[in-house]
């Protein structure tokens, strides 16, 4: 079961400025990416890597799955990330409970405006961390499936992080584009892209700790005849 999900009511209650609801949905019919520098305030941004860094410190992240590498069967592993899930209302997560609503605002906001925001509901958060021993993720599709996750939408939490000396460079790969898009993972940027074959990416090998917090929203229509997966 999906968990709860903010009403479009809540939205117009916060008044967002419908100029950002516009930027986000032009960037995202564009280019199918969108960045969002200082998305929360300093002060908010530090909570939440507080909290996340008291976590990981408490042991309660764990290996995110490994995948087989090709032949030999040997679980060569391509992901170097430890997650953890929460949906923010456990009583050590106040911080990041207020990022996911501050998330699922932003993408109602855009619900309506373009035909891609048919949004019915998210994943709960994974808080990740790339424990920066040369960990990374190797290029791949977020949903490749048809599993109904339509866009990723990822908060950076990483403090005066420089990708030519620490790694950790997102690159994504637009599909049947010449570009690529570089995204360093910086303190306070809210990233957001489809999590679909159009954005296939990967996380460059990172040499310092890297922090992130993920959610991704269900598209309905997809989401209801998804498989429900085992
Ligand atoms: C069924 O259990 C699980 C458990 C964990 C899972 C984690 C991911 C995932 C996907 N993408 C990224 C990524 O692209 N990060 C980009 C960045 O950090 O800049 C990432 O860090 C993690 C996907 C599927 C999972 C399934
Ligand atoms: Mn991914």
């Amino acid at each position: 079961k999906d968990p709860p999900f903010i009403s479009t009511v809540a939205v117009s209650q916060l008044g967002l400025k419908t100029s950002l609801l516009d930027y986000i949905t032009k960037w995202m019919q564009t280019y199918g990416i969108c960045v969002l520098d200082r998305f929360l305030s300093e002060d908010e941004g530090l909570k939440i890597l507080e909290e996340i860094k008291t976590l990981y410190n408490k042991g309660k992240f764990k290996a995110g799955q490994l995948v087989k590498g090709r032949g030999g069967g040997s679980s060569k592993e391509i992901r170097g990330d430890l997650i953890m899930w929460t949906d923010g209302t456990e009583p050590d997560c106040v911080s990041i409970g207020n990022l996911i609503s501050k998330m699922d605002s932003i993408v109602m906001g855009c619900q309506g405006k373009s035909s891609e925001f048919t949004i019915s509901g998210r994943t709960k958060a994974m808080l990740a961390c790339y424990p920066g021993n040369g960990t990374q993720y190797v290029k791949h599709v977020d949903n490749p499936s048809c599993d109904g996750r339509r866009i990723t939408c990822i908060y950076y939490l990483n403090k005066n992080w420089d990708s030519q000396i620490n790694g950790g460079l997102l690159r994504i790969y637009p599909e049947g584009q010449d570009i690529v898009a570089n995204i360093e993972p910086l303190f306070n940027r809210l990233l957001l892209f489809w999590s679909d074959r159009r954005n296939p990416h990967e996380v460059f090998p990172a040499y310092a700790t890297r922090y992130a917090v993920t959610v991704w929203y269900f598209d309905e229509e997809e989401r209801s005849k998804a498989k429900i997966s085992a």
